[in-house]
C-alpha cells in the first residue's frame, strides 16, 4: 500500500499516515502539495495524505482547489495535536540562531512566539522534517528548524525551545484521500461508519439562496461543523460554498441532499467517513 504525504520522515504528514494506516505503508514522500493529486490521478500511489486546516493558522485553501480540480475522494479524517519545537545542532542555544527555517503553516503557528526575537529570520521551506534534516546532514549552525519531537530524534538534534506554537492546543485536521470520485476501481478498504460528509456547492446568486440551503440542514437537524466559501476562479467575486457535516441519521441526510440539488447550480459530495474525534491535550 503506497500512500502520498506532504513532506519526508518525520513530518506531520508522516506521523499522520502511519497513525491512520499503521506502520506497514510505503510512504512516498512529495515537497509540494500539488504533487499529491498527480500521483493519485497516475495510480502511483494507492492513497494520500492532505493537511486541510489548523486551529491557529487556518484553511489551507490551496487544498481544497486541489481536492475540487483532481476530483478527489475523501476517505477519511485525522485530527492531530501539533506541538512545534525549536531544533537546532546539539550545543547551540536560542542565542545562536539568526534564522529559523520552517513549512509556511508551520511558521504561522508560531508567530507569536518569534516577536520576542526580532532579529531571527523567519524563512518558508518545504517540510519542517526536511529542514531538520538538513541541518544534521549539513551541520548548519546559527539555524533552527520548527518541527515535532518525533523529527527531533530522528535527525539528532536539540529542542532548543519547546511548544512554541501560539497557544499550547493547537491541532491540524488531516484528510485521508483516494483517487477521482469517477474512477471506476475507486475501492472502499476503509469501509466503517459513515458520519460525516464534505460537500461542495454554488448556489444561485439570488438573494438568500444560501440561507435556503442552510434552512435545509437545519430542517434535517443535519448539524454542520464548518463552512468555507473558495472563489470560484473564472467567474470572478463568485464563491462555492464547501461544507462539512455530521450524519446521524444516514436517509435524513439523503433527504436533505436531495432537496438541496434541486435548489442549487452544482453540487458534489467529497466523501462520506468516518467522523474522527478531536483530540483535547
Ligand atoms: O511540514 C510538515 O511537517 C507538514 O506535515 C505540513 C503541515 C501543514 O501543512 O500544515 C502539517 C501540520 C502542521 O500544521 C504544520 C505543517
Amino acid at each position: 500500500m503506497k500512500v502520498a504525504i506532504q513532506g519526508i520522515k518525520g513530518s506531520f504528514h508522516d506521523i499522520v499516515a502511519r497513525e491512520f494506516f499503521g506502520e506497514s505503508i510505503d510512504i512516498v514522500e512529495c515537497m509540494t502539495f500539488g504533487e499529491i493529486p498527480i500521483l493519485l490521478r497516475d495510480k502511483k500511489v494507492d492513497s494520500a495524505v492532505m493537511a486541510i486546516e489548523n486551529s491557529i493558522a487556518g484553511a489551507i485553501l490551496p487544498n481544497y482547489a486541489l481536492i475540487d480540480e483532481y476530483n478527489l475522494s475523501i476517505e477519511g479524517e485525522l485530527y492531530l495535536t501539533i506541538h512545534h519545537h525549536l531544533l537546532g545542532l546539539k550545543g547551540q542555544t536560542i542565542e545562536d540562531i539568526t534564522e529559523v527555517w520552517s513549512h509556511p503553516m508551520a511558521i504561522l503557528q508560531c508567530n507569536k512566539f518569534f516577536r520576542s526575537f526580532p532579529h531571527i529570520k523567519l524563512i518558508e521551506e518545504k517540510d519542517t522534517a526536511e529542514v531538520a534534516q538538513r541541518i544534521q546532514k549539513q551541520q548548519i549552525k546559527g539555524v533552527a528548524a520548527i518541527a515535532s519531537k518525533y523529527a527531533a530524534e530522528l535527525y539528532d538534534l536539540e529542542i532548543l525551545e519547546d511548544d512554541i506554537q501560539t497557544i499550547k492546543k493547537n491541532g491540524t485536521r488531516f484528510f485521508i484521500l483516494k483517487r477521482s470520485l469517477e474512477s471506476p476501481d475507486h475501492e472502499s478498504k476503509y469501509e466503517g461508519v459513515k458520519n460525516k460528509a464534505s460537500l461542495k456547492f454554488i448556489t444561485k446568486h439570488k438573494t438568500g439562496s444560501l440561507a435556503e440551503v442552510l434552512d435545509i440542514f437545519a430542517k434535517h437537524e443535519i448539524s454542520l461543523t464548518k463552512i468555507q466559501s473558495m472563489p470560484i476562479i473564472d467567474k470572478q467575486w463568485t464563491y462555492a460554498f464547501f461544507i462539512d457535516l455530521l450524519i446521524d441519521d444516514y436517509k435524513l441526510y439523503e433527504n436533505a441532499i436531495h432537496l438541496i440539488r434541486k435548489k442549487v447550480v452544482h453540487l458534489k459530495i467529497l466523501g462520506e467517513y468516518q467522523q474522527n474525534r478531536r483530540h483535547e491535550d
